[in-house]
């Protein structure tokens, strides 16, 4: 694996949280059952998105796993839920409370202000590989990356972004084969069905990764934030038309007539907008 030297953020117990540069580096930590899941896991997931969406430093953020595995050597991004702790009504945490709460990782990566990258340097099955198509871009390993939907081998079912979106990217027939099925796809597999940007050699994945986050850095935020919520919104409904009006308004906060509707409001006079260009 490339030799860069991420800082960490913040410690976590089954999560990773590193940056340089202005990229952020979340990993699950759980190399020894495959980067399954606790609610623990997507606890500490989902804190580090938000530190994510809220800094000024941060421009891109790569999703991935740590490894190889110890017991092993086998290399995985994430396994999905951790069925050990599977119940009869979601994941159970270390509060005793069942949990489905993967799902708020990946609304938070959708609605996230920046580019999520996949790093798939291994396993990537079932809920982890809902979780790398939520993402914006997927990057593989050539030798170790698979993907595989057992969703249905352990009668669950992610029927949102995991299975509708798969089908926008790989369209109906392939989407339904891979939850139907449940076979298994390489990198390059994948890459050729339209869920994997780029297959690279294991060895050059991360920094890859870190040279796509740098060339996303060198552009505009505000352009690369439309551009992703525009690309969202046509599947996000409502939802997707908030978020990206909430940035149109943003926008608008700028202008000298969102001042003169501010200031008329505040100096008690009359508005007048009158000297205000309208556009055709
Ligand atoms: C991932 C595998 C294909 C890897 O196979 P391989 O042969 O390489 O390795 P092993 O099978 O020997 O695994 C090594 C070691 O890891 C343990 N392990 C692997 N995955 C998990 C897991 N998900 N949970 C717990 N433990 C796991 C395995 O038991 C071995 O342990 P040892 O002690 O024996 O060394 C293969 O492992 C595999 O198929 N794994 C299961 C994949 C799976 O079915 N995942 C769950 C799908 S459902 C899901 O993820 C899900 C979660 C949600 O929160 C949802 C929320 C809302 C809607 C839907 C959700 C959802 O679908």
């Amino acid at each position: 694996m490339a030799n860069l030297e991420w800082k960490t953020i913040k410690e976590y117990e089954e999560i990773t949280f590193k940056s340089l540069d202005g990229v952020a580096r979340i990993a699950i930590n759980r190399p020894e059952c495959r980067n399954a899941f606790t609610p623990k896991t997507v606890d500490e997931i989902w804190e580090a998105l938000i530190i994510c969406h809220e800094s000024q430093e941060i421009g891109v953020v790569l999703i991935t796993g740590e490894g190889p595995s110890q017991k092993d050597g086998g290399w995985a991004f994430c396994s999905g839920g951790d069925q050990r702790v599977r119940s009869n009504t979601g994941y159970k945490g270390s509060n005793g409370v069942n949990r489905f709460n993967i799902l708020d990782v990946q609304r938070q990566i959708r609605f996230m202000n920046k580019v999520v990258i996949a790093v798939v340097p291994g396993w990537c099955v079932g809920g982890g590989h809902s979780l790398h198509v939520v993402c914006d871009m997927t990057i593989a390993s050539k030798e170790h990356a698979k993907f595989k939907q057992t969703d249905a081998d352990v009668a669950s079912f992610d029927g949102g972004f995991g299975s509708a979106y798969l089908a926008r990217q790989v369209g109906q027939k392939r989407a339904r084969e891979i939850f139907f099925l449940g076979a298994e796809y390489s990198a390059q597999d994948a890459y050729e069905m339209g869920m994997v940007n780029k297959v690279v050699p294991h060895e050059e994945l991360e920094q890859t990764a870190f040279d796509w986050a740098q060339e996303i850095m060198t552009k505009s935020p505000t352009a690369i934030k439309m551009l992703k919520f525009g690309f969202n919104l046509i599947d996000d409904g409502l939802v997707g038309q908030q978020v990206y009006a909430g940035e149109a308004t943003r926008l608008a906060y700028g202008t000298d007539e969102a001042t003169e509707g501010r200031d008329a409001f505040l100096q008690k006079r009359k508005r007048d907008f009158s000297k205000f260009p309208k556009f055709p």
